[in-house]
């Protein structure tokens, strides 16, 4: 049994559907993340598994037992669930430990003092438990504010946007962090954010939304692999499509020649198709016979980013060792190496 089930729920602010027919699971122990642009409904997925909104159909089921549908709903405090927001929301005239014991008023002294103390450790702040909230960093503010939720020791935690307020060193740190602290406490959450490395870096389960639905439902790896849909080919990771046409059973022709790797099985020869090419699947190779006009480059360190100008006046981009340091306006050889083909039907 999940621990947490979604199935088929739906919600709207008046007339206006915001989340619609949405169905997933989460795994005891998982993280889960909800990622898609601004204003698909991400947060009101979240506020209906909290109990701040009533579903209009459907139902969401904690550890097997029912706490929303549009019939009855276990109110917000009663559903053991923690949240932890962009803001952090600390309590900014309560010292740290204080903040973080706020929840535990049903435990006895000693008792919530022992929890406060094990928690101000497990989040690295074991030295701030007499500090104010206005003393410490931002990330030590959302570690904090991650500590306060998780020390009622909720069944599952929901994290909004919360590194957001961050820069983006520390965010991408903090959210190892948090995976790694969530990790050990064995803790079930739900993560939103926009920002798909944090999505890749924190979650064992990435759902795609759009306008309210949830367009796949993966492992991050399976996301970028094999995405279902052109809008998360399109969403997840970068790359340009090319048109080709299906010539055998596992061989496409694109203007950069054919390739011949899985075609994906719905597919029958003579098919106009589009191709997803990633910039890891376009390599430079001198000795290649089909040039590509450098229209931009990025430098990344150990790699450039190209964009490269095909023949026909398409973009693709290429990611290419940095030694190669190639000129705008330059033409470079290049082929693919596709290990397997992302291909849907051309519109
Ligand atoms: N209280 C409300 N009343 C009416 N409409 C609302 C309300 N709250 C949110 N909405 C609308 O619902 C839609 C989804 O909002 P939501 O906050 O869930 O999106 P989001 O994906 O979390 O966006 P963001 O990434 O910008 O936070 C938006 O169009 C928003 O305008």
């Amino acid at each position: 049994m999940s621990l947490l089930e979604l199935v088929s729920v739906s919600q709207s602010y008046g007339d206006k559907k915001i989340i619609d027919q949405m169905s997933f699971a989460l795994e005891a122990g998982e993280i889960g993340c909800l990622l898609g642009s601004s204003g698909c409904g991400k947060t009101t997925v979240l506020r209906c598994i909290a109990g701040f909104e009533n579903l209009l159909d459907g139902e969401i089921r904690l550890a097997g037992r029912g706490i929303a549908s549009a019939a009855a709903n276990v109110p917000a405090h009663q559903r053991e669930i923690g949240m932890v927001f962009q803001d952090y929301a600390l309590f900014p005239h309560l010292s740290v430990a204080e903040n973080i014991g706020f929840g535990l008023g049903s435990l006895p002294r000693r008792a919530r003092a022992q929890r406060v103390d094990a928690m101000l450790e497990v989040v690295g702040l074991a030295a701030y438990g007499k500090a104010y909230p206005h003393e410490l960093s931002g990330g030590q503010q959302q570690r904090v504010a991650l500590a306060r939720a998780l020390a009622p020791q909720p069944r599952l935690l929901l994290l909004d946007e919360p590194f957001s307020n961050l820069d983006v060193d520390l965010r991408e740190r903090l959210s190892r962090e948090v995976r790694d602290i969530l990790k050990s406490q064995g803790t079930t959450a739900i993560l939103v954010t926009h920002d798909q490395h944090e999505a890749f870096a924190m979650a064992d389960k990435v759902g795609v939304m759009s306008q309210g639905r949830l367009l796949q439902w993966a492992a991050p790896y399976e996301l970028y692999h094999e995405p279902q849909s052109r809008y998360v080919a399109d969403f997840i990771g970068q790359g340009a499509f090319v048109p080709g046409t299906v010539t055998g059973p596992r061989c496409v022709t694109l203007e950069l020649g054919e390739y011949c790797s899985a075609v994906p099985r719905q597919f029958v020869i003579g098919d106009a198709v589009d191709v997803l090419l990633r910039p890891d699947d376009v390599v430079h190779d001198d000795a290649s016979e089909v040039k590509a006009l450098v229209l931009g480059k990025v430098f990344r360190g150990s790699e450039f980013l190209y964009t490269l100008q095909l023949a026909s006046g398409r973009s693709v981009l290429a990611q290419v060792p940095s030694h190669h340091n190639h000129a705008i306006g330059e033409a470079i050889g290049i082929r693919l190496e596709l290990d397997h083909l992302i291909a849907f039907r051309q519109a």
